[in-house]
C-alpha cells in the first residue's frame, strides 16, 4: 500500500538533484565563514529576502529564537499573535533561553490587530517590562496556512516602528503566502525587520532554514547559534540543497496549493467542515462541527496508509507537500468517502 503522508510539509525527501548537490558540494569549515556553499546561501537568501545579511540555522525554531536572543533583553516582553508558533510549538524557548516574557494578542486570520497591538506595547513604567520584539507568522499555521496581506503587516511595522520596537517575521511558509498571492516575497519582509523562512517545508529541504536581517542583527544571531553549539563545520552538505530549495522550487508551491483545494472542496462535497479558507498548503478539518471522532477518523486513514494530524482541539490538519499528487488527492477523498459511508 502506497503511504500518503499528509501530516505536514516537513515530512518530504529531497529530491534527486538535492541529493546530487549534496554529494559534489565544495565545503569548509563554517565557523571560521569559510564554507563557499554556506556562503552562497546566505548571500542568495539575503538578496531574495531584501535584506543585509542572512544566517544558515538547523531550522525553524531555531531561526526564530536566534532572533528573540539577537534582538532582546532578559526581562524584556515579546508580543505574538496567541495562536503563533513561537508562543505555541517552540517549548517555551524564548523564555527558556532569551529569559523574555511573552504577551499574546488575539489574530484575525492569523493577522494582529492594530488596535490590539497599541494596548499590548509596554508604556514607559519602571513596574511593566519593556517591550522588547514584536513577531508576525505569516502564512498563519494555526489559521490554516492563511496568508497575511502585505498592508496588514504594514500596519503592525508602522506602529512598530512609532515605538522602535523591531519585528521579527517567522516566515516558515512565506514562500506560500508570495505563490499563493501573487505578491514578491519583498513585498512582505519590506515590513519587518528579520525574518525566518524555512528551507525545509513545502521547498523541499532535508533541513535548514534562513534568517536575514540588519548586518548588525544577524551577526549576533551567529554568536548566539554559536553559543548554543550550531556552528557548523562543513555545512556545504546542508546548504547546497538549499540553494536548490530557495532558487528552484517556490515556483511549484501552487501545485501544492492546487491540490489541497481540490482536496478540500470533495471533502467539503462529502459534509465535513473545513474552517479554513484553504489558500495555501493546509486543510483544517473541524472534526466536531463535522459530526466525527477524530482519533478513529486519523486511524481509520492511517490503516489506509493516509498519515493526518490533529491540530488544536478539533482539527484534523491536512498538509500537502510536493509528493502529494492529484491521484493521491483522489485516492484520499475515495478513502474517506468509504469511511463515512461506514459511520453512517
Ligand atoms: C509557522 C511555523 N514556524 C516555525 C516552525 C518551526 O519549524 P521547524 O523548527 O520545525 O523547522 C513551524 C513548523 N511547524 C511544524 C508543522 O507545521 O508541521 C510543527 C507544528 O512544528 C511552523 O509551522
Amino acid at each position: 500500500m502506497k503511504k500518503i503522508d499528509l501530516r505536514s510539509d516537513t515530512v518530504t525527501q529531497p529530491t534527486m538533484e538535492m541529493r546530487q548537490a549534496m554529494f559534489d558540494a565544495m565545503v569548509g569549515d563554517d565557523v571560521y565563514q569559510e564554507d563557499p556553499t554556506v556562503r552562497q546561501l546566505e548571500e542568495t537568501a539575503a538578496a531574495v529576502l531584501g535584506k543585509e545579511a542572512a544566517l544558515l540555522v538547523t531550522s525553524g525554531t531555531q531561526g526564530n529564537q536566534l532572533a528573540v536572543l539577537a534582538w532582546c533583553r532578559p526581562g524584556e516582553e515579546i508580543i505574538l499573535e496567541e495562536n503563533s508558533h513561537i508562543f505555541l510549538y517552540e517549548g517555551g524557548a524564548v523564555s527558556a533561553l532569551a529569559g523574555v516574557q511573552t504577551r499574546t494578542v488575539p489574530g484575525v486570520r492569523g493577522a494582529i490587530q492594530p488596535e490590539d497591538l497599541m494596548k499590548a506595547i509596554r508604556d514607559d513604567d519602571i513596574h511593566h517590562p519593556d517591550t522588547g520584539l514584536i513577531c508576525m507568522e505569516n502564512t498563519h499555521n494555526r489559521a490554516g496556512g492563511a496568508v497575511v496581506p502585505p498592508e496588514s503587516m504594514k500596519a503592525v511595522y508602522e506602529i512598530a516602528k512609532e515605538c522602535g520596537i523591531p519585528v521579527h517575521l517567522d516566515g516558515a511558509r512565506l514562500f506560500n503566502a508570495a505563490a499563493a498571492s501573487g505578491i514578491p516575497v519583498q513585498e512582505f519582509t519590506q515590513y519587518v525587520d528579520t525574518v525566518q523562512v524555512c528551507l525545509s517545508k513545502g521547498l523541499g529541504a532535508p533541513i535548514g532554514s534562513i534568517l536575514a536581517g540588519p548586518r548588525d542583527v544577524i551577526e549576533r544571531a551567529r554568536k548566539w547559534r554559536k553559543r548554543l553549539g550550531g556552528g557548523m563545520r562543513q555545512a556545504g552538505v546542508i546548504a547546497a540543497p538549499g540553494l536548490i530549495a530557495l532558487t528552484k522550487m517556490a515556483d511549484r508551491l501552487a501545485e501544492d496549493h492546487k491540490h489541497a483545494r481540490q482536496l478540500a472542496q470533495g471533502l467539503t462535497a462529502m459534509g465535513l467542515q473545513i474552517d479554513n479558507q484553504v489558500e495555501t498548503n493546509i486543510i483544517l478539518i473541524n472534526m466536531v462541527k463535522s459530526g466525527q471522532d477524530r482519533e478513529a477518523f486519523l486511524r481509520q486513514l492511517a490503516e489506509q496508509g493516509i498519515l493526518a494530524g490533529g491540530m488544536g482541539e478539533e482539527h484534523v490538519r491536512f498538509v500537502t507537500n510536493y509528493h502529494i499528487t492529484a491521484e493521491d488527492v483522489q485516492t484520499v477523498l475515495d478513502t474517506v468517502q468509504q469511511m463515512l459511508k461506514q459511520t453512517v
